[in-house]
Formats: structure tokens, C-alpha cells, sequence
């Protein structure tokens, strides 16, 4: 690929030694030229060790300024000899370029290097062409709405928000309004009707999953109402935001910003909102009947993680831990739920659920899976009436696939779900953008045989490869659970229903003191509980986009000697 035009080439000082410093609109790199000239007179900062060369991509730089006196002696250390006259006092002028570096565990850290000019008007010209080039970068956000949970995760939100992520928007030019919420809901609530959304570049939301997931109802609404789209009608076909949402961590579960940035950290995050990143997300919209419910980007589970739910929230007094206490006490009461799921598997996908490789930035999956619109394809229904378990074999496209059973778990996974606890995730090879869910059914089986496969989260092995674990890649699916299954047959002959209703089945219901499995679990959407156990699910390709990048592969370490951590 030819090389773009060099726009600058000076012979600069980097404590005490000479550099090629070279931008072009691309990469901006120094590499030391001279190894063993001294220092220029007068400056006396230098104590960390050259470094041969290094680049960084103009992408990546967060800003660049003049460096003032008190910078310069900052940035030499704490070993600095005190001048003894005005001229070795005298500071050449220099200027200071801060840029994302990787560090471990796709943690990004903001670095700085300071250049040291001959003189002023040189110095002037370096600002200057970065800035420009910088200026060029027109997708980088200049202005957000910043909202602020006090109260998600240990409380930190303001904080972290204060502390580690101001200042780099500050230093980025980035200009702020924050909203610290006062209520559940308020963000959504702002968001759906009294944000002046035209005045910003992102939404920024400061918190847990559950704040997170505020944001996306707040947006998605809101573009659905602006767009004249009827939310309430499960076969819409809805309009992207075009807003993008960062998310800075400061919650109990940040299951989203570590499937889609690989680390749940403040300023990785602030960073990657700063260079201006955008990674679509697919969005499942979530109906009973013709109602609206909900939106999920992670989990909707129904079974296992459905019950937790319910068992965490009772304590949420204990903090986190709740998630381990709830969740053992749900593996021993071994409740499994009767009903009927329905799919539309998909055909046009170049992934599947068992693929070894992973989402990650820049998946060609993501790319080039579910160009097809829904309405184009040829739906029709086709139900098979099978015994309990059994999974319908319907060989043809775009066919509703039909399997009625017992199950102990059914989760719709949206993304890997992949977070510190379980770093593969649900679904490993899910994908963010590729519009569909991972549809993983667990059926009836042991305890033992249930333990090895939540196992499986933890460990290396294939989780699906159970005779009892069924995953399927969906498009759209539903859910009817058995008892209202028989209600709704009930429900066509009038006699019946009355007797049916006052005779058995409201009995089991509404006791809970009656001994039996309870008849229909509850359904979790990304941590919060849905009133209703009969749904639709759809699944909405790269309905909003994040500041992020999706994972990187292995991040490159570069020796950055000689540069000090802003
Ligand atoms: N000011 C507030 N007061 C009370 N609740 C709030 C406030 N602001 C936001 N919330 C609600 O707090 C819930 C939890 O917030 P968040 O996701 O930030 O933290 P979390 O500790 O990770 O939560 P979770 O327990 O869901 O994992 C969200 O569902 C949100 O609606």
C-alpha cells in the first residue's frame, strides 16, 4: 500500500537524546537517531531510560499541547538537579503528545511523550499539524450527556466518574453535561422525552448492566417515536439509533462493556469512547402478545438464571455475593419447567453456536451474516407434534422449528455473556453484531449432569457437547409454557375454563405451600425480571452502537520506555 505524504520531519530532543520525529496522517513516530548525543543545554529533566523507536496510529492520539515548565520537570521524575544559573534553568520549548497505550488484559492506558523543539515556532508548527490532523478525525464525539448511577455497584459511580474519567475527556477537549440520576428510570425517562439528543455526539452512561440497559430503552424509544415505529407490534422492523452509548463501568455486573471492550475498566472505557470507537450491537425486542415488554443485549433466561434472579433480588442487601448464595440455592432446588419453544433458526449466518472462533473486532460474521431483511424471507410455520424432548428434524429454509419438553434452563444469548466470573461466557462464540441469539436449551437431566454443565462456564470445554444441551442460532422464537398452554385450550371453551381454573391449576399456582415443582418459572431480560412467561423474541441486527471495538486479539506490547503515564 503506498505510504501516505510525510508532514512533518523534525531532529527532536526526548530526555537528553536525539529523535526522527516523523507524522504523516497516519502514524506519528519517533526513533532515536543519535544515541549517545548529550542533552541540549539547560535542560536537566531527564531520568528515564531512551527508547529506540516506536509509532503510535494519529487514531490513537487522545491530544497534544504545550508543555508548560512544571509538565516538563513532572514528567523527568523525581531525580532533577537544581540549576545553578539562568541559563541552565532554561527550558526549551516542547510539546507533549498523549496517546493510547495497551497494557495487559486489553487494558488501554493513557501515555504522553514529551518533544523538546529548538525553537518556539517549531514547536507551534508540531501542535499545530497534529491538531489538524486530529481536528480530521470527525468521528471522534466532542460532546456528551453524561448520566451518572450514585448507587450502582459499591457505590463508586461518582468517583470513578470524578476521578478517572473527567480529566481525559477534559485533556481530550471533550465537553460534558452529567446528570447524576435520583431515581430508577430516570436516565430512560430523560432520555425518552426531554434530552435535546441533536446537541450531543454520545450518551455516556456511568453504572452496571442495569443502568446500561436504562440508556438502551431510553434511546431505542425515543428513535422508534421519532421515527413514527409502533414498539408494541412484534413484526416491526426498527430504526437504528444513531446515537453512540459508552459505557463506563461502576456496576455490581458489567457483563456488556467486558463482552464488548475485554476489560471491565474506567479508563479503558474513556478512551475508547475518546478515539471515537463504534461497534454495532444487535438489540432482541421481547413481546407478549401484541405488548411490548422489553429490549435485551445479554441474557434472557428463563429456568436457572430466571429463578436466581428472583432469589438475588430478595437479597440484595448482601452486595454482590447475593449472585453465589442465589445461585446455589437455585442448582439445589433443581426446578425444571414444562412448555413449548418455537424458532426460526437461521440460514444465511456464516457462524454457528460450536464455531471454535470468537467474535472479536472486526468479525467477518458480524460483517457479512443477516443481510437478508425479515420480511423478505419466506416464513411459514410448520409445527411438528413430537413426544416430550424430541427435537424436530425440518430440513428447509426459513422453517419455525417446534420442541416441546422439559426444561431446566432456556437462555437466549445475545452476546458471549462472557465476564470475569466466566470468562467464555454462555455462548462463546456468539456475536455482537450478526442478528441473531443463541437459543440454548437444557433440558430435563440430573443434578450431577446439570453441575458439569454450568461447569463448563468456568472451564475450557465444549458446554454444549451434553446429550441434554440443544443450541440453536435464531433469528426470532417463542415461548409457551405449558399451564398456559392448557389455559389458553380452556380458554376456547368457556365451561371448561371456569371449571379448570377454580379446580387445579390456580390451585398449585397460588399456594406456594403446596408441595409440587412450581408450574412456570419467571424470566430474567438482562437482570431484570418480565411479567409475563409467554413471549415473542426478535432479534434486531446492529440496533445501536457502542463506543468500543469489540475485542482485540492478543494486544502487541511495545517497550514504551521513555514515555511516562499521564
Ligand atoms: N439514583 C438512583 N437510585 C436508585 N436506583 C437507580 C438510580 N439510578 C439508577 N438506578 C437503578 O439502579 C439499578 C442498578 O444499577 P446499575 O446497573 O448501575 O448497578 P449494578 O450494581 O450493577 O446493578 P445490578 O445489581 O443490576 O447488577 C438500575 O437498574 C437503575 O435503573
Amino acid at each position: 500500500m503506498e505510504k501516505p505524504p510525510r508532514l512533518l520531519l523534525s531532529r527532536l530532543w526526548l530526555q537528553n537524546r536525539v529523535y526522527d520525529v516523523t507524522l504523516n496522517s497516519v502514524v506519528f513516530a519517533w526513533k532515536e537517531t543519535e544515541p549517545n548525543k548529550k542533552r541540549p543545554p539547560g535542560s536537566s529533566w531527564n531520568t528515564c531510560k531512551a527508547a529506540g523507536s516506536h509509532s503510535v496510529p494519529v487514531c490513537e492520539i487522545i491530544a497534544v499541547q504545550e508543555t508548560a515548565e512544571e509538565v516538563q520537570k513532572k514528567n523527568a521524575g523525581k531525580w532533577h538537579r537544581v540549576p545553578r544559573s539562568p541559563e541552565e534553568s532554561y527550558q526549551p520549548p516542547a510539546f507533549t503528545v498523549f496517546y493510547v497505550d495497551r497494557s495487559r488484559q486489553h487494558r488501554w492506558r493513557c501515555r504522553s511523550v514529551t518533544f523538546h523543539c529548538p525553537d518556539w515556532g517549531l514547536c507551534q508548527q508540531w501542535i499545530q499539524t497534529i491538531e489538524e490532523q486530529l481536528f480530521l478525525l470527525t468521528y471522534r464525539p466532542k460532546r456528551l450527556l453524561v448520566y451518572i448511577n450514585p448507587f450502582g455497584g459499591k457505590q463508586q459511580g461518582k468517583r470513578i466518574y470524578d476521578q478517572k474519567v473527567a480529566p481525559i475527556f477534559s485533556r481530550a477537549s471533550i465537553s460534558t453535561d452529567v446528570i447524576v440520576t435520583e431515581r430508577a428510570n430516570h436516565a430512560r425517562d430523560h432520555l425518552k422525552t426531554d434530552a435535546d439528543l441533536k446537541k450531543y455526539d454520545g450518551v455516556v452512561c456511568v453504572g452496571g448492566d442495569g443502568m446500561f440497559s436504562e440508556i438502551v430503552h431510553g434511546l431505542i424509544s425515543r428513535t422508534q417515536c421519532d421515527s413514527g415505529v409502533d414498539q408494541n407490534c412484534p413484526e416491526e422492523t426498527l430504526v437504528p439509533c444513531d446515537i453512540r452509548i459508552g459505557i463506563i463501568p461502576a456496576g455490581s455486573t458489567d457483563c456488556i462493556c467486558y463482552a464488548t471492550v475485554g476489560a471491565n475498566d474506567p479508563v479503558t472505557s474513556a478512551l475508547h469512547i475518546i478515539v471515537g470507537d463504534s461497534q454495532p450491537i444487535d438489540v432482541c425486542s421481547v413481546h407478549h402478545n401484541n405488548t411490548f415488554l422489553r429490549y435485551s443485549v445479554s441474557l434472557l433466561g428463563y429456568g436457572f438464571y430466571g429463578d436466581l434472579l428472583i432469589d438475588s433480588e430478595r437479597k440484595r442487601w448482601m452486595g454482590p455475593t447475593r449472585y453465589d448464595i442465589s445461585g446455589a440455592k437455585t442448582f439445589l432446588s433443581h426446578h425444571y419447567y414444562e412448555g413449548t419453544v418455537s424458532f426460526l433458526p437461521v440460514t444465511d449466518n456464516v457462524g454457528s453456536p460450536r464455531d471454535k472462533f470468537r467474535c472479536r473486532s472486526g468479525c467477518h460474521v458480524c460483517q457479512h451474516s443477516g443481510h437478508l431483511p425479515l420480511e423478505e424471507k419466506q416464513i411459514c410455520e410448520q409445527e411438528e407434534e413430537e413426544g416430550e424432548d424430541s427435537v424436530s428434524e425440518i430440513g428447509h429454509k426459513d422453517v419455525w422449528r417446534v420442541i416441546r419438553g422439559k426444561f431446566l434452563a432456556i437462555n437466549a444469548v445475545s452476546m458471549s455473556c462472557a465476564c470475569p466470573r466466566s470468562p467464555k461466557g454462555l455462548s462463546p462464540a456468539a456475536h455482537l453484531s450478526d442478528g441473531t441469539t443463541d437459543l440454548i436449551l437444557v433440558h430435563k437431566c440430573s443434578r450431577v449432569n446439570f453441575l458439569r454443565h454450568l461447569l463448563r462456564h468456568t472451564n475450557k470445554k465444549d458446554q454444549f457437547d451434553h446429550s441434554f444441551v440443544e443450541v440453536h442460532r435464531v433469528r426470532r422464537f417463542r415461548f409457551m409454557p405449558k399451564h398456559q398452554e392448557v389455559d389458553s385450550e380452556v380458554d376456547s371453551e368457556p365451561d371448561l375454563r371456569e371449571r379448570g381454573k377454580g379446580l387445579f391449576g390456580q390451585i398449585c399456582r397460588d399456594h406456594p405451600a403446596c408441595d409440587c415443582a412450581p408450574a412456570h418459572s419467571t424470566w430474567s431480560c438482562d437482570g431484570e425480571t418480565l411479567p409475563h412467561t409467554a413471549i415473542q423474541v426478535s432479534a434486531h441486527r446492529q440496533l445501536i452502537k457502542l463506543f468500543a471495538r469489540g475485542i482485540e486479539e492478543q494486544p502487541v506490547f511495545e517497550d514504551s520506555t521513555g514515555v511516562c503515564s499521564a
